[in-house]
């Protein structure tokens, strides 16, 4: 209580003026700033983020339009708000569902303590070159794979699509679960944090018309998939056992697994820049 005390007193709050704060007052606030922060948490590891940070730059915008009297923007902004708090429940409903049913399987904490884990370069580049060289040894027996590496953007909702996996990721894991004949080598595999998330996920299908008509839906999917995340992902043509690699919508055939690797080794906390910087080099190149 001291340390309080002192604060006001620093902060020249009188005695009289002096809220009265208790220790459950303390503990109210420490449990609502935790819950907060889980939510937050929460909505950085789904794709809501994205939708997030609109609601962000709307509230930016309010505040913007009160302090400049911005009136006939404040009269939209207010009347819209609460058909706004409605959308957002709806868009957000997946989401919102699936946390609560974290929550009610005691699932909620766990998985954050676990996705807060440090991500260590060791391990990274340990997982680049098992996909390095599974994707070689599938390609050589002419095995079709599919392979996303969570980046920035989470993959939270093509990962739900599939069947969750959760294991460490090595070579021999990825070969048996692509095996032909095998209940999870259709669809894609989610790679995440040095760990196969899940499989058989179901990705979007590029609409783009430049896509050449040689390739199927397998190449369409990697190419969906990498238009709408930041995700590195893999394919190794089932038909030619040639490996590609889709990123930000482009579509990089015929690599060799040193170009590969190359292209994929950016650890994931690097940031977007340099990765974008050497990928961008390689769309100018392949145009
Ligand atoms: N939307 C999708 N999401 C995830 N995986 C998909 C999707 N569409 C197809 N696939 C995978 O691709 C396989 C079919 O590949 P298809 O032969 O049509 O593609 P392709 O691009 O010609 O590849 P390949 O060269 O390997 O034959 C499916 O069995 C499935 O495993």
């Amino acid at each position: 209580m001291e340390v309080f005390k002192n604060i006001f007193d620093n902060l020249g709050i009188t005695e009289f003026a002096r809220p009265s704060l208790g220790i459950s007052d303390i503990l109210d606030i420490l449990i609502v700033a935790y819950i907060i922060y889980k939510i937050i948490f929460w909505i950085k590891e789904t794709r809501a983020w994205v939708l997030f940070k609109g609601i962000l730059v709307i509230f930016a915008l309010a505040a913007v339009a009160m302090l400049l009297k911005l009136n006939t923007i404040l009269w939209i902004l207010s009347n819209t708000i609460s058909v706004g708090i409605i959308a957002v429940i709806v868009v957000f409903q997946p989401e919102l569902r699936k946390a609560l049913e974290q929550l009610g399987k005691g699932k909620f904490f766990t998985a954050f303590a676990r996705s807060s884990e440090e991500t260590d370069d060791k391990a990274a580049q340990r997982t680049v070159d098992e996909i390095v060289k599974a994707a070689e040894k599938m390609g050589s027996v002419k095995t079709g794979a599919l392979i996303l590496i969570e980046q920035k953007v989470p993959l939270g909702d093509f990962e739900r699509t599939g069947i969750p996996v959760d294991a460490i990721v090595s070579s021999q894991l990825l070969i048996n679960i692509f095996e032909h004949n095998t209940p999870l080598h259709d669809g894609a595999v989610i790679v995440r944090r040095n760990r196969v998330a899940a499989a058989t996920c179901f990705l979007p299908l590029t609409d783009s018309n430049e896509v050449s008509m040689e390739l199927g839906t397998r190449h369409r999917a990697a190419i969906g998939a990498s238009e709408v995340s930041d995700a590195y992902v893999i394919v190794v043509s089932e038909e030619t056992g040639a490996i590609s690699l889709a990123r930000g919508g482009v579509l990089y055939r015929d690599l060799s697994p040193e170009q590969l690797k190359n292209m994929i080794s950016q650890p994931r906390k690097e940031g977007s820049k340099k990765t974008f910087a050497t990928i961008w080099k390689g769309r100018q190149e392949k145009e």
